[in-house]
């Protein structure tokens, strides 16, 4: 199987490079008319896949946001992930998982082996544990074709404190965690498929993603503040490699099909015009 890197490198030139997450808060529910039930998440995700599934490059379903219903959520979350793959675009669940190597492994198995209902294109990995920890999805992921995007610089003002905290060599826990993605990406062409999550809020903070050669999610646009503009300052000279994403923002113009559309592609041609810049 072609690797993520490969089939993300396709998916954004051919549909552009945008992330659109669904993240069904009970707020959203409310002004979609909608209860807040499985009933309500059902009809939320659909709506979704069917304005966005056949047009955006990755689809991010907030994986907090139908755990909140138990077992049928997650059967709901289920059927959205077939449904986002059927409909052509790449879905990148947003799990943030992370444990000891043993407990990784079943993560691994949970989410990137082909025969579990929950597999998806890729995950969030959350890195606190150790990178190293995560190496059960490093390999499951390459030997199928999966990617893991680990939180690097994260947009929440809170995540400064941990990851800007300098190690003892000197470098940031974010620059070792950039560092050892890099290294699981050298020499892939024209993308590795090991991604990492850097916050469009978080300014120019000095770090080098110069030798990353992975994809870079870029959250914190829209409601959190962030904008396309901001791009520049944060990912610099990486900029060509940044895959934005959004969720409240877009998801805010629903339940209607052509208003979802529509601040999708608003969204998506501010973010080509702020990357064609580079
Ligand atoms: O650093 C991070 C990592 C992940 N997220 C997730 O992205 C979306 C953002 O939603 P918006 O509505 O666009 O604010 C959400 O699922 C977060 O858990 C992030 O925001 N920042």
């Amino acid at each position: 199987m072609e690797s993520f890197g490969v089939r993300l490198h396709r998916a954004v030139a051919e549909r552009g490079p945008l992330c659109v997450g669904i993240d069904p808060h009970p707020g959203l529910l409310a002004r979609w008319g909608l209860s807040d039930d499985v009933a309500g998440l059902d009809r939320f995700a659909r709506t979704v896949v069917e304005a966005l599934g056949d047009r955006i490059a990755v689809v991010k379903p907030q994986s907090a946001c139908f755990e909140r219903f138990g077992a049928r959520g997650v059967g709901i979350l289920e059927s959205t992930i077939r449904q986002l793959r059927d409909s052509g675009s790449l879905v990148l669940l947003d799990v943030k998982r992370g444990d000891i190597g043993s407990t990784v492994s079943a993560y691994a198995s949970a989410y990137l082996d082909p025969s579990s209902p929950l597999y998806v294109d890729a995950i969030t990995a959350s890195p606190y544990l150790g990178v190293g920890s995560l190496a059960p999805m490093f390999e499951l992921a390459a030997a199928h074709g999966g990617g893991v995007f680990v939180l690097a610089l994260t947009s929440n003002p809170e995540g400064t404190s941990v990851q800007r905290a300098v190690t003892a060599d000197g470098r940031t826990v974010a620059q070792t965690v950039i560092d050892e993605i890099s290294q699981l990406n050298r020499g892939a062409e024209p993308l590795g498929s090991f991604g990492l999550v850097v916050g469009a809020t978080i300014g120019d903070t000095g770090h080098d993603l110069s030798a990353v050669n992975g994809p870079l999610l870029a959250p914190g646009l829209g409601a959190q503040g962030g904008t396309a503009a901001d791009l520049r300052n944060v990912f610099g000279s990486s900029l060509p490699s940044v895959l934005p994403s959004y969720s409240r923002e877009v998801l805010h113009a629903g339940p209607d099909i052509a208003g979802l559309r529509a601040a999708a592609d608003r969204v998506l041609g501010d973010c080509r015009a702020a990357l064609a810049t580079s």
